[in-house]
Order: structure tokens, then C-alpha cells, then sequence
């Protein structure tokens, strides 16, 4: 796969990512397919929002079904009759954030199933083999998030065995057109540590850098300043995807420090606990005010839904615990996620991205309309 920049505007970039499944516009908001589906909204809906490429998610496939019965049924894209991009992560976040019972040494790690308690292991070789299965269009290499706060030492070590681990994903990753891999920059908050880490990975090279190691609570103020310096580590004419990031606000900020590609669980979780992001921050529909709120979630809705249910319809499911409900909302917050990322995109066209990105902020602080 190849990215092409289109425009420019202070660090900020607009581009096309070219994979084998189709070509998405950047900068992209990436919805997360936990166990091969978006939770409660079908493909076809997730279309609708305008997303171009989502999240598979290798860690919770491995247990259940098997990478093995994935490939056997088609690989992902058949089973969850998503025919666009998919990108999934190579596991080791999750083993660490999830896992019950795990064990880390210079090879790999074991851990236990949360489903049913088997033992399992995950290395370089064995996560790219499993991308490689699921065939994912865009494999992340197999690394190591080390939890915040951490000593320099620490994040020294911890670095060091994910770029071992970066060589080892690259060695077992097979080439194919219109298909890439990702490694995946670590050091923690430390400038030096994130230098030596891109520079090891560019050594490797990829067809595009994450930023890891971020979104682990080191608080907006933390995750903007790293990305100051790491961001123009990088190469300037390859896709650089920010993991686990995160609020509207985050975004913003994050594009315009030069970043392309985004996924967190924020939208679709917060779908089914009743916030609602909008134009104007969020909103927490099952709070009484909603219950004769005749007007739409958000003045600007987009989405397959828009104009169809007012707030006081889903504070109703909300309190009457509809199934709709989460489906509904879920649906509507992508599609914000989805238009955000459009705005941001047509700004940086434009060349107006500061301004437009004072009213965002704007909207964001004057609260329900
Ligand atoms: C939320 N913050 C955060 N997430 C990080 C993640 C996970 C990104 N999201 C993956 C999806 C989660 C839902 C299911 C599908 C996969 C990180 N992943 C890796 N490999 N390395 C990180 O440093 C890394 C760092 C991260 N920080």
C-alpha cells in the first residue's frame, strides 16, 4: 500500500492511503471492530458514517473463532462483509490491558484466555502469522506498551525489546501488493528514547510508523508535547497512525501536529452508555432534561439516522434499556467522529485549519444548544 499527501497546512496533512481494498482518504478516524463486528450497527451502516478503513482486532480473534477458522471462512473482510481497508493491531496492548495471567520474556508472551482460561502465546512471528490469516490489509508489528508511570531505565529496556521485536515482525511478514505493516515507535515521554526507537524503525523500514507507547494516561498536555518532536522524526511522504486517540479534541490537536490515522473505542463505547459526542461537547442522554427533548442529538447530523429520532426517543430506550438504544447512538457518534475528520480534512485543503479549528474548540465549550 503507498499514502500520497495531498495538502499541507502547518504540520497538518491531507493525503489518500492506497491499500489493496480500496483508497481512504486522510486524515482517518478508524472505527474499532472488536470480535469482527462493530459493536451493535451491521457494515453497511458502518459504510454510511463514512469511514473507509476499521479495526480487526487480533487479540480477541486469536481465542475465538481462530485465526485458523477466519482464513478457512474467507478471511475477515468476507466474514464481516467489510470489503474496505482493515487494520489490526498485533495484540500485545491487549494481552498486557486484558490478559488475566500473563508472562512476558525476550521471546514473547504467554498469557491465559479470558474466555476460557487456556494458555496461549503470542511472539513477533506468531502475531504477524495471525494478521497474515486474518488478512489484514494493514498489520501492526508486535510490540510492547509499557504502562505509564515508568523510569527511563524501563522505558530504555522496554524499547529496546520492542525494536528487536519490530526486526522479528518484519522478518516474518510476507510482502504482497496493495498490503503494508506498520512498525510502531515506543520510548515513553523521553525525546531521546523516541529517537533511537524511529530511527531503528526506519533502519527497518515500513510502509508507515505508529505512534505507541501514548493514550496510557499521560494526560493531553504529555501525549501533544511527545508528539512535537516525534511527529518529524518520521517520514514526511508515509502515513503516521496515532494509537488509541482518542476526544474530538485529541484529534484536532493531533492532526495538526501531523498525524494521519486514528482508532479508539471512545464513540462506540460511549454509544452504548448513552453520551452522545456532538458539535457542542457531549451529552449524557439518559439525564432527565432529555425526556421531552424534541430536537435531534446533534444540529448537524449526518448520519443514516439524522433527523429521524429526537433526544427524547433515546433517553426513552436509554432508561427502558432498548436494545435500540446503543445501536442508535453509536451509529451517531461515528458518523460526528467521521464528519469532524471530513471538516479537519477539507481545512487543511483550504488552508484554514487554524481558524476552523478556533470554532471547533468554540463549539466544543458552549455546551447543549
Ligand atoms: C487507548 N490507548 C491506547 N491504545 C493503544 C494501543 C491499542 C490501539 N487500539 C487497538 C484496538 C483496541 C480495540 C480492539 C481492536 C484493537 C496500542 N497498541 C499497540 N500495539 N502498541 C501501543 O503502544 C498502543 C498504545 C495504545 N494506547
Amino acid at each position: 500500500m503507498h499514502w500520497q499527501k495531498d495538502a499541507q497546512c502547518g504540520q497538518a496533512r491531507a493525503g489518500w492511503l492506497h491499500t489493496r481494498h480500496g483508497s481512504v482518504p486522510t486524515p482517518t478516524f478508524m472505527p474499532v471492530g472488536t470480535v469482527g463486528t462493530v459493536k451493535g450497527i451491521t457494515m453497511d451502516n458502518v459504510r454510511a458514517t463514512g469511514a473507509g478503513i476499521v479495526l480487526g482486532n487480533t487479540y480477541h480473534l486469536m481465542l475465538r473463532p481462530t485465526a485458523e477458522r477466519v482464513q478457512r471462512l474467507g478471511g475477515l473482510h468476507r466474514m464481516m462483509d467489510w470489503p474496505g481497508p482493515i487494520l489490526t493491531d498485533s495484540g500485545g496492548f491487549q494481552v498486557m490491558s486484558l490478559g488475566p495471567l500473563r508472562k512476558m520474556d525476550e521471546d514473547g508472551v504467554t498469557f491465559r484466555s479470558h474466555i476460557d482460561g487456556s494458555s496461549h502465546r503470542l511472539t513477533p512471528e506468531s502475531s504477524t502469522d495471525i494478521q497474515y490469516k486474518l488478512d489484514a490489509t494493514i498489520t501492526m508489528a508486535f510490540d510492547e506498551c509499557p504502562a505509564l508511570p515508568a523510569t527511563k531505565d524501563a522505558l530504555e529496556a522496554s524499547m529496546e525489546r520492542s525494536m528487536r521485536w519490530a526486526a522479528r515482525s518484519r522478518e516474518a511478514f510476507i510482502a504482497r501488493p496493495g498490503y503494508g505493516q506498520f512498525g510502531i515507535v515506543q520510548g515513553g515521554t523521553e525525546q531521546d528514547l523516541r529517537e533511537r526507537s524511529a530511527l531503528a524503525l526506519r533502519k527497518i523500514g515500513f510502509e508507515g510508523y505508529a505512534i505507541g507507547g501514548l493514550a496510557v494516561g499521560e494526560g493531553q498536555e504529555l501525549m501533544f508535547s511527545t508528539l512535537d518532536y516525534t511527529t518529524p522524526m518520521l517520514p514526511e511522504d508515509q502515513p503516521r497512525y496515532l494509537m488509541g486517540v482518542g476526544t474530538p479534541d485529541d484529534l484536532l490537536g493531533a492532526v495538526m501536529r501531523g498525524c494521519d490515522m486514528f482508532d479508539c473505542v471512545m464513540p462506540s463505547r460511549a454509544g452504548r452508555t448513552a453520551r452522545a459526542y456532538t458539535e457542542r461537547g457531549t451529552l449524557n442522554l439518559r439525564n432527565a432534561r432529555f425526556a421531552e427533548d424534541t430536537r435531534p442529538i446533534s444540529p448537524e447530523d449526518d448520519s443514516p439516522m439524522a433527523g429521524r429520532y429526537s433526544r427524547a426517543y433515546l433517553h426513552h430506550l436509554f432508561r427502558a434499556n432498548e436494545m435500540l438504544g446503543p445501536m442508535l447512538l453509536t451509529l451517531h457518534n461515528l458518523a460526528y467522529y467521521q464528519r469532524l475528520m471530513r471538516q479537519i480534512r477539507a481545512a487543511i485543503v483550504a488552508g484554514t485549519l487554524e481558524q476552523t479549528a478556533a470554532e471547533l474548540r468554540q463549539n466544543w465549550a458552549k455546551g447543549d444548544w
